[in-house]
């Protein structure tokens, strides 16, 4: 009735995060259920947890966990593992993807829903197995969190939220935090900014009153003790970055998959410059994935420095330096001086010399982006120091046609071109992106996915 396949039993080298050890089995039981403690052989007592493998349970032959009863789904539910990075403790997610529900400490999760399981957490497939989360670090998995909100002095109770015990991950301004809606229980995330700066205002201030699937939906914030608190969707998938990242190398994903992230991105981008606002620190560890698999939600975040532009055609102009240079549109203005500390934050003194840029400089990001997917390359890295990439980003001399482009189609290709011209002038703006041969090609197989994509997130859910 339960069975797991071989992989799962012989995991020696990789990176475990916990396991699901088998407790026990529900069955039918005249017209009620039953439950039984169980035993399973020694061979097939847990399944193990680990990095970049997401487990599947379910009824179809190639889930890792099978269980053969027909009120279990073909794939009832996943499981995986996102860790921020290799110091931080990993979180482990639970979705449901099945008809009659997968149950964790009795509560049943909604269809598509995803759960952060704790240590102990029992979960249920009715008329299957029970099986229980054993975290790596056991009951020490809020300890790092703990000590933070008592070191931070961090507010964990508000009106309308609670703040967790576990952290999501770390940025130069502050750390991002779980937190519950009081209301509705559901699990959220919370950026607690140190410094309430204008650079960081826009987060709390304008994203508030956007609306789209594909950009971080943020419900309020609140800045107490000099703290700025943001409280937001939390998106289970973990980055881009890691989702390419095999070892140290970025590997590609197949083409369609890249459109379709490039795709959610323009759709995002289309919306953003339409209400003249700049992102401007497109990158892969800023675009979240909802679960870490092919044809998911994906979701900007961290806008951070992004920016409105104003309405004026003459004034759509920026003029401060920033961004990531492997990233940064020649034009944002790093410049390729070895002095490091010229890098960041440097003001353009003469606009007639140096007109600034606008929100083209998202589409480069793009351009980089969707390089990066394609051909598991980041164009303009060269020898990794900044000094090259701001040298070459200029120059943007591209290379297509190396061993790593082969199988990829000639219109794939000119969509890159197109995002990276070094001539603002040239390069394509989100509109004229999104009527490029490499979309309307697909355009019809393209939105199908991502009606699918949409339909089947917490995104339609909340709406
Ligand atoms: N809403 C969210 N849901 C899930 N994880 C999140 C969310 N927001 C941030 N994170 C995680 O926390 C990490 C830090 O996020 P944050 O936006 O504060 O950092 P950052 O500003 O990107 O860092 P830096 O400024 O150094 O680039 C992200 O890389 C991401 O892994």
């Amino acid at each position: 009735m339960v069975s797991f396949k071989d992989s799962q039993t012989s995991l020696n080298s990789a990176i475990e995060f916990g396991e699901l050890a088998i407790i026990g089995r529900h069955f039918k039981h005249g017209k009620g259920e039953d439950f039984e403690e169980i035993t399973a052989p020694e061979s097939m007592q847990s399944i193990v947890i680990e990095k970049d493998k997401q487990l599947t349970i379910g009824r179809s032959e190639s889930n890792s966990l099978i269980i053969d009863h027909t009120a279990v789904s073909s794939v009832h539910c996943r499981v995986w593992a996102i860790q921020f990075d290799e110091n931080s403790i990993p979180l482990v997610y639970i979705k449901d993807t099945s008809l009659n529900g997968t149950f964790v400490n009795k509560e049943k999760i909604s269809k598509n829903q995803t759960y952060l399981l704790n240590h102990g957490d029992v979960i249920t497939i009715k008329f299957g197995v029970s099986l229980k989360f054993l975290s790596v670090l056991g009951a020490d998995e809020l300890s790092y969190g703990r000590s933070l909100i008592q070191t931070d002095k961090i507010q964990t109770q508000f009106a309308k939220w609670v703040v967790k015990e576990r952290v999501l991950g770390n940025g130069t301004f502050g750390n991002v935090f779980v937190c519950q809606q009081s209301a509705t229980k559901k699990l959220c995330a919370v950026k607690i900014i140190k410094s309430t700066a204008d650079s960081v205002s826009f987060e709390s201030k304008v994203l508030s009153k956007l609306s789209h699937p594909n950009i971080i939906k943020v419900y309020e914030s609140h800045i107490i003790n000099s703290r700025l608190y943001i409280f937001e969707d939390l998106i289970c998938g973990g980055d881009l970055f890691s989702y390419l990242a095999d070892g140290d190398a970025l590997t590609s994903i197949p083409e369609f998959e890249s459109l379709i992230i490039t795709f959610q991105i323009s759709q995002a981008l289309e919306y953003l410059h339409s209400q003249n606002i700049a992102h401007r620190d497109l990158k892969l560890d800023n675009i979240l994935l909802e679960a870490p698999q092919p044809f998911t939600r994906i979701v900007l975040a961290d806008f951070g420095i992004a920016r409105t532009v104003s309405d004026s055609r003459e004034k759509r102009r920026m003029f401060t330096t920033v961004g990531t240079p492997e990233y940064c549109a020649p034009e944002v203005g790093f410049e390729y001086s070895k002095t490091p500390h010229h890098l960041r934050a440097k003001l353009f003194k003469n606009p007639p010399v140096n007109p600034g840029y606008d929100t083209k400089c998202d589409i480069w990001s793009l351009g980089v982006i969707s390089h990066i997917m394609l051909s598991g390359i980041s164009p303009f890295y060269g020898d990794g120091d900044e000094f090259s990439i701001v040298r070459n980003a200029k120059l943007g001399r591209l290379q297509l046609h190396s061993k790593q482009w082969d199988g990829v189609s000639d219109n794939a290709k000119d969509f890159i071109q197109c995002l990276l011209y070094v001539d603002i002038e040239k390069r394509y703006d989100v509109g004229k992106c999104l009527q490029h041969p490499w979309i309307k090609k697909h355009e019809v197989e393209l939105k199908k996915t991502y009606l699918k994509i949409l339909s089947e997130s917490c995104f339609s859910i909340q709406e």
